[in-house]
């Protein structure tokens, strides 16, 4: 049986972009190419050692925030603030900006991230229900062409930025060689425009393809409660036969609740992950798949791993968040393709007396 293919949300609807491009088969050479790239160069190991101090400055700024708002007695929406912090090291890691900062570009790089989020994040009743495919029930159509010519424009200028820089590196460079120096400090997307001027590359990277790849890695990424998958021949799944060709949903979000797999699954029980019951969260445990599994599973895994770890850790260290409103957090969860409170986590982070000395 094979599943390797996933119309996904993102490909369908953002690479509108770049389609041209990304129109191979799904799990075709090019493909295939794009994502080992993804997995060796952009977010493999060694990138993720070079960005190291990257994480730990955002998390800093992060945490130095929270102590002051901490000492305001100000209460802070604490998913929007880690949202800030991903997509900071992400932008950063991606093209050497934040996209906090209050100068213009930053802030139009950050709306138009929102955006992406937004529309991505929302059930689009055409991606998932064939007959749904050519209507534009709910308007995403005209807001992804709106946001595709900016996104363009921004995608250029970052684009030109880099190839200037890169010039000049290369113009005051003394080697023969062409090579830009060890003191160059490269993002993703130098690693990007290495690949797309490597003349014996096996496949050449196009200039929209470079585009798309910077979109990917810059979409805010909530994980989803449902996976689609597409049967690429005959198979069989627990008694019933699935088609070529067959859309299916695979819903990790009733997994995670069945009595079948999980003992008391309703409660909150992080202990059950320690000691002789440590699971799997890269795709191996069926039960539990936050990354997906298999061929399409999430490149990012070892970069929000680091850092999820990392924020969670000095977090507790650091602080005692105070809920507002309530002893309890309300866990509702929102309607929408990804998983979102229904009400934002305001806290008040109270420092403990550690936080001052760690934080120097
Ligand atoms: C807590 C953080 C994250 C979670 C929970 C998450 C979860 C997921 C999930 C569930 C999928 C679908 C997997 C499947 O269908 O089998 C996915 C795909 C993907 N993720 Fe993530 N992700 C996270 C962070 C990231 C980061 C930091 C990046 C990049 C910087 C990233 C890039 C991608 C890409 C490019 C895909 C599409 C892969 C493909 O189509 O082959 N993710 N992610």
């Amino acid at each position: 049986m094979s599943f390797c293919n996933r119309p996904s949300t993102v490909a369908v609807r953002c690479l509108t972009y770049g389609a041209s491009d990304f129109s191979f088969a799904p799990y075709g050479p090019y493909w295939k190419f794009m994502k080992q790239i993804c997995m060796s160069q952009l977010l493999g190991g060694q990138t993720l050692d070079r960005f190291l101090d990257v994480r730990q400055e955002e998390i800093e700024i992060f945490l130095k925030l929270m102590l002051q708002k901490g000492q305001e007695g100000k209460e802070v929406n604490l998913g929007e603030e880690l949202m800030t912090l991903a997509n900071n090291i992400i932008s950063r890691m991606t093209m050497s900006k934040r996209c906090s900062t209050t100068d213009d570009e930053a802030g139009d790089v950050r709306k138009l991230i929102e955006e992406v989020g937004v529309i991505t994040g929302k059930f689009n009743f055409q991606d998932y229900i064939r007959f749904c495919k050519n209507i534009d029930v709910q308007g995403f159509g005209k807001r992804i062409k709106k946001v595709q010519v900016r996104l363009d424009s921004m995608m250029e200028s970052i684009l030109k930025e880099h190839e200037e820089a890169r010039m000049k590196k290369k113009n005051g460079k003394t080697s023969e060689n062409g090579e830009l120096g060890d003191d160059f400090s490269k993002d993703l997307v130098d690693i990007l425009l290495d690949i797309m001027e490597d003349e014996s590359s096996e496949m050449r990277l196009s200039r929209e393809s470079v585009k798309a790849f910077i979109l990917e890695t810059l979409r805010l990424h909530p994980s989803g409660p449902v996976f689609t998958r597409e049967s690429t021949q005959d198979c069989n799944i627990g008694g019933y036969h699935i088609p070529p060709n067959t859309r299916l949903l695979v819903n990790v979000w009733a997994i995670g609740r069945d009595p079948n797999y999980w003992e008391n699954p309703m409660e909150f029980q992080p202990e059950r992950f320690m000691g002789s019951s440590v699971i799997d969260v890269r795709g191996q445990h069926y039960h539990l798949l936050p990354f997906g599994s298999g061929r399409r599973s999430c490149p990012g895994t070892s970069l929000a791993l680091q850092v999820i770890h990392t924020t969670l850790g000095s977090m507790i260290q650091c602080f005692d968040w105070k809920v507002v409103n309530g002893e309890s957090v309300d866990m509702s969860e929102a309607a929408g393709i990804s998983l979102l409170m229904e009400k934002p986590l305001m806290c008040v982070p109270v420092a403990r007396s550690q936080c001052k000395e760690i934080m120097g």
